[in-house]
């Protein structure tokens, strides 16, 4: 497709887009404008857009496509900015918030001067921020929501799928309030639950200078997220307090029971708690990257030998197979490490499997 297509805040999601969006129209032109102008400078420079808008004014000229990919709070008011702007009538405005009800809500005024806005948000993310983390890959499989109120032109809808289809996501239409629902539940309460241990953890550490050391395999797995961008979170947090309180209480039940179970030292009943949860999390899809994220990871049984990795890495070389990631799980010296490769896509951890084996007799399997 031809055409402009304005990004507003050019970070990790906003960057994504554009490379995605410049992948699949070649001939569209991506004008960027952040606040930060390191940020519009870097992604000129990294070949995210292909012009920088000095503001969102001169941005908005002629644009077909707007993407506004800034913290929901800031969406907000950009979104009540647009509306006294001169747009292009035909132009798309969407954005790419976490959250979606209080977004909506504040496009009021762009309605009222028939101005199309329809609400999105790709599920897929990490806990790096700015353009230089940016990645045409970032929301391959992932579920991408999106949320037309219902006077949205259908057509309009499909047009910006059509924009957006270089992303390789898969596009899902709900309401607004059933979207901060579930990514209330799948996303931003994992999120306080992240926050919390850490601060726990480091409330204790101030009196056990041994505790950082020992965090090791499962607390980095379950805390990766607690590195998120704390203005982002913040706002999200503030955005979807309703949902959150709601869920807040219901932890609290749940930790109460789990307290009760330990008091009563019902060995049954805590083995059922494990393992119930066990059930749920190995049922959860892995080939989709949605909220709950699939990584292509493959792990690899290796001795503990200096140079091992590197024997790894070289094989995985010589078959031009691309890792994104590699850490040690273990690092005990008397037993076999696990190395775990991440890749990205399914197909090149097929590839690396067969490399590997190929190569070494060491066993590789795709989950731990
Ligand atoms: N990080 C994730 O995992 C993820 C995933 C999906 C959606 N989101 C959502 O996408 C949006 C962007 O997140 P991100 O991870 O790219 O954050 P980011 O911090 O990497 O980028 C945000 C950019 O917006 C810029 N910005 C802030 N206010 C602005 C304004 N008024 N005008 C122009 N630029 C402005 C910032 O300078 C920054 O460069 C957020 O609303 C977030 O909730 C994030
Ligand atoms: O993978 C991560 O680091 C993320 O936190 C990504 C994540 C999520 O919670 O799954 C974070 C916020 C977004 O709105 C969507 C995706």
């Amino acid at each position: 497709m031809k055409g402009r297509v304005f990004v507003i805040g050019l970070g990790l999601i906003g960057g994504s887009l554009a490379l995605c969006i410049k992948k699949e129209h070649e001939d569209a032109i991506i004008v960027g404008f952040d606040i930060n102008k390191e940020q519009s400078r870097l992604a000129k420079m990294l070949g995210v857009i292909d012009e920088i808008a000095e503001n969102i004014d001169e941005g908005v000229i002629d644009a077909n496509l707007i993407i506004i990919a800034a913290p929901v709070n800031e969406t907000k008011e950009i979104l009540q900015l647009l509306a006294k702007l001169p747009l292009n009538p035909e132009v798309i405005v969407t954005d790419t918030g976490s959250t979606k009800s209080r977004i909506v809500e504040s496009t009021a005024s762009l309605k009222h001067w028939g101005i199309t806005f329809i609400g999105g948000h790709p599920m897929a993310g990490s806990h790096k921020s700015g353009v230089s983390a940016a990645k045409e890959i970032l929301f391959e499989n992932a579920f991408y929501l999106l949320t037309p109120e219902d006077h949205i032109d259908k057509k309009k809808v499909e047009l910006l799928k059509d924009w957006l289809r270089g992303t390789n996501a898969k596009f899902l239409t709900i309401t607004p309030g059933n979207h901060d629902y579930l990514t209330g539940i799948v996303s931003h309460f994992p999120h306080i639950i992240a926050a919390s241990i850490v601060r726990q953890t480091e409330k204790l550490s101030e009196a056990e200078s041994l505790i950082p050391r020992l965090a090791a395999g499962g607390f980095r797995d379950l805390t990766r997220i607690a590195s998120s961008s704390p203005e982002m979170w913040k706002d999200i947090l503030l955005h979807n307090r309703e949902v959150l309180i709601e869920l807040l209480n219901q932890w609290q039940e749940e930790m109460n029971g789990v307290k009760t179970l330990l008091e009563k030292e019902n060995s049954a009943a805590i083995f059922n708690y494990f393992n119930q949860a066990k059930q749920f999390r190995d049922g959860l899809p892995m080939k989709e990257k949605g909220a709950i994220p699939a990584f292509y990871d493959l792990y690899v049984d290796v001795p503990d030998y200096p140079g091992v990795i590197s024997e790894i890495t070289g094989y995985l070389a010589k078959e031009k197979i691309s890792i994104t990631n590699i850490r040690i799980l273990e690092t005990r010296e008397d037993i076999n490490g696990v190395l775990v490769i991440s890749f990205q896509t399914e197909e090149d951890r097929h590839k690396a499997e067969r490399c590997i084996s190929t190569y070494s007799s060491y066993s590789t399997s795709i989950s731990s």
